[in-house]
């Protein structure tokens, strides 16, 4: 008997056993594949492994006297093996190592819910171990790549993200559905490789943030020398022996070595038990603020699976409130559920932060003008041109790049920002700092950016707004 049952160690299951661990708990931390999940092996870490040379490379290239010196192409043996490093090729010795220190016990098979508070978990040899819990069950068992229902996809055998990020060769050519951030990234990464590479999405890219920052993809793209359809419908798939080939709503036809399927994701609850307490199978679950199952006091669904934020730090944002509140729960102690309390993921609703580590870069936090609209904020869009910046302009020669800042003009507080240029990726704390303090505007004029950086966005975007009298 344990305190707590934690279904799937991903990095977010990690995290709510961990919590709960410190919370004074005893917790049984069930894992049927690799310890670490998705991100470590398929995800978050190898795919920025794939991307990051070649931005780097791209970079150097436009800054006169370092582009020079570094005058050859990218070495993508060398990619490949720096992104086994990080997938410590595919051993997970490390993160059991620190599940077991962290005095987490680690159940290794397939758990399933065979009863209130009841898990059996059936390892690799068929043994089956009944597991009970004391106080709760927190299934974070994550996502798996969709396979939309197109002719002959299936039979085709596309690629998913798995493949994608752990593929030990860049193949000549790449066709890929999709046009979100899997998409995008992948086809940025094997464009850099040399592959050819033809990105087939049904709409724009990018289409839940800012227009502009898909627009730049595109483009980016097409300088890589990617080709880019828009408002392509995928009609059906085939292979033969030199690979694949897929025709378009427009009846145009694409051919490539390889196909990569990159259309959103489907909960991991089609065989978890979910029947045996009345839950239907196969279905995002449904959570409050504090992660739990509505019509259950002891069943949490943490990370991918309740579908929130498909985010490794926002998962493990939820896996820290929802350890917590199970271990307040389970000694009887204050439950701070209020908006922004200890047990509570308020930021999930309207403040989440993201990089798409395209090129170039784009870093959003909070919502976009569209959203906030349909929100019913009354807002004001400011834009600003980050090349215009003395930063900007150091950094990189024709430095190109577009901010946007979201105001919600009845209370002067940011809403949301995004930022789209050549790394980016590193001014977006600041802005996740402003839309979660809800810091008001005429405050942030006192928040003076050094110069020359790139910060220097921020006086840009306040000066445009105006300062409040
Ligand atoms: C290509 C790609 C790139 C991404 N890049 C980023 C990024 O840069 N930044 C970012 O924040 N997010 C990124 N994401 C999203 C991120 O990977 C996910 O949000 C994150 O992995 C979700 O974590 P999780 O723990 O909820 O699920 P998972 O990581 O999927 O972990 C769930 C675990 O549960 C196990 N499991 C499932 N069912 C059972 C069962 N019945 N019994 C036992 N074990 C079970 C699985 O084996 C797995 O280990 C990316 C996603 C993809 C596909
Ligand atoms: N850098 C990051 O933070 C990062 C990187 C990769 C993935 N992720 C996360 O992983 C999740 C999955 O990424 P994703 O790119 O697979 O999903 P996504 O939701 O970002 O994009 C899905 C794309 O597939 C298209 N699509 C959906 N169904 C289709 C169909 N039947 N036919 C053709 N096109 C179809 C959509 O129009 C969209 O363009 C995302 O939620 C994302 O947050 C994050």
């Amino acid at each position: 008997m344990y305190d707590l049952i934690v279904l799937g160690a991903g990095a977010v299951g990690e995290n709510v056993a961990d919590r709960a661990v410190q919370g004074g708990l005893t917790v049984a931390l069930v894992e049927h594949e690799l310890v670490g999940g998705e991100c470590s092996y398929w995800a978050c870490m190898p795919s920025k492994a794939l991307l990051r040379s070649g931005a780097l490379l791209r970079a150097v290239q436009h800054v006169p006297g370092a582009a020079e010196a570094v005058t050859g192409k990218l070495d993508v043996q060398a990619v490949l093996a720096r992104r086994n490093s990080f997938t410590h090729d595919w051993s997970d010795d490390g993160q059991v190592e620190w599940v077991e220190g962290a005095g987490i016990s680690l159940v290794r098979g397939f758990g399933r819910l065979t009863g209130t508070k009841e898990v059996t978990v059936t390892a690799s040899d068929g043994s089956k171990t009944v597991l009970t819990a004391r106080h709760a069950v927190a299934i974070a068992t994550g996502s798996n790549a969709l396979i939309p229902d197109i002719d002959g996809l299936r039979a085709a055998k596309p690629w998913t993200s798995r493949e994608a990020t752990s593929a030990q060769q860049a193949p000549h050519s790449l066709a890929i559905i999709g046009g979100g951030v899997v998409a995008t990234e992948m086809a940025t990464a094997y464009a850099g490789f040399g592959t050819t590479v033809t990105l087939i999405s049904r709409g724009t890219l990018l289409s839940g943030l800012e227009p502009f920052a898909g627009e730049a993809v595109v483009k980016a793209l097409r300088d890589l020398g990617a080709t880019v359809l828009l408002n392509t419908e995928t009609k059906r798939v085939q292979r033969n022996e030199n690979g694949v080939v897929i025709e378009t709503g427009d009846g145009s036809v694409v051919t490539a070595t390889e196909l990569l399927v990159a259309t959103g994701r489907t909960p991991r609850t089609s065989d978890i038990g979910l029947e045996t307490i009345g839950l239907t199978p196969g279905k995002w679950l449904e959570v409050d603020d504090t992660m739990v199952v509505p019509g259950f006091d002891w069943l949490y669904a943490v990370g991918d699976v309740n579908h929130r934020a498909l985010l490794t730090h926002q998962g493990k944002y939820q896996a820290r409130a929802a350890g917590d509140v199970i271990a307040a729960r389970a000694k009887g102690a204050l439950v701070a559920d209020q908006p922004w309390g200890t047990h509570v993921a308020t930021a999930d609703h309207e403040s989440v932060p993201q990089v798409t580590f395209t090129d170039p870069e784009i870093a959003s936090v909070g919502l976009t003008a569209d959203a906030a609209k349909k929100a019913g904020y009354t807002i004001r869009v400011v834009d600003y041109d980050i090349g215009n910046i003395a930063g900007a302009s150091v950094h990189a020669d024709d430095y190109e790049g577009k901010a946007r800042m979201v105001v919600d003009e009845d209370r002067s507080v940011i809403l949301g920002v995004t930022f789209v240029g050549p790394d980016v990726s590193e001014l977006l704390q600041a802005a996740t700092f402003a839309v979660v303090g809800q810091v008001p505007i005429a405050r942030l004029w006192h928040a003076v950016p050094a110069y020359p950086t790139m910060n220097e966005i921020w006086l840009r975007l306040l000066e445009t707004y105006g300062r409040p009298a």
